[in-house]
């Protein structure tokens, strides 16, 4: 089998979190390569065909012969979408004609992440918040930015600091704020195998830093 990476596609859109201050940034390849859906799904299937073998499994048994191409797609299309810069929620803003001032929180966004050093489910809930100015943002977009921002390798930190990054920018205000509560499969099913444990990060921008009960309103209205 040919293992050398295809040669990276001249032009084309540019890799993913460009707008995201560097530190924030997914680490991807400096070259990050732009394949077709399809060349992905063709090249990982093949790999993951070989990590079944290497584990012994018969891939002529009719039940595994499709699962390297079910793990691709599933990877390519679902678990890792986020990685892809042409699946960043296109958000836009409606004027604030209702005046309204008060903070909008959207909590329990459902969360299915990937850890990116085990490559297992981080399964859990966001609540995210933000003051309103001149404008206010479809609800919907809220739940569409957190789950860009999940679907690829991830470590809850960075997760949990991408979704502000991104709400501030596009919200245009720094008073966002961002509560994540996840179990990470990776504790749960190897290693320390802690099933009872669950990991809480949090991100308060503008106002919300500042202001301490402006925080515990927060932390009150999502039930913490
Ligand atoms: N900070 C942080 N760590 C994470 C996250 N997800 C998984 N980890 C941790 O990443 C660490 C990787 O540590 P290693 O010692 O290299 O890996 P390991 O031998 O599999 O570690 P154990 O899980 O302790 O068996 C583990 O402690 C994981 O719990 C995350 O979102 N944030
Ligand atoms: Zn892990």
């Amino acid at each position: 089998m040919d293992n050398s990476v295809p040669a990276p596609a001249t032009g084309g859109t540019p890799p993913a979190d460009t707008h995201l201050s560097a530190d924030l940034r997914t680490p991807l390849r400096s070259d990050a390569f732009q394949l077709t859906d399809e060349e992905k799904i063709a090249g990982i299937t093949e790999h993951f065909r070989e990590i079944m073998q290497l584990l012994g499994l018969d891939l002529t048994d009719d039940s595994l012969a499709g699962t390297p191409r079910r793990v691709a797609k599933m990877y390519v299309q679902e678990w890792f979408r986020g990685l892809s810069p042409e699946h960043r929620p296109d958000v836009r803003l409606f004027d604030n004609r209702y005046q309204y001032q008060q903070m909008l929180v959207e909590r329990d966004i459902t969360l299915f992440s990937c850890c990116e050093h085990h490559f297992v489910p981080i399964i859990g809930k966001a609540h995210v918040a933000y003051l309103p100015g001149e404008h206010v943002v479809g609800l919907s977009k809220l739940n569409r930015v957190v789950q860009y921002y999940a679907r690829r390798p991830q470590v809850q930190e960075r997760l949990t600091r991408q979704i502000a990054e991104e709400l501030k920018q596009t919200l245009h205000t720094d008073n966002v704020a961002v509560l994540i509560e996840a179990d990470h499969l990776c504790v749960m099913s190897r290693g320390v195998n802690d099933t009872s444990s669950s990991t809480l990060t949090a991100e308060y921008g503008g106002v919300f830093g500042e202001d301490a009960a402006l925080r515990a309103e927060f932390l009150r209205l999502i039930g913490k």
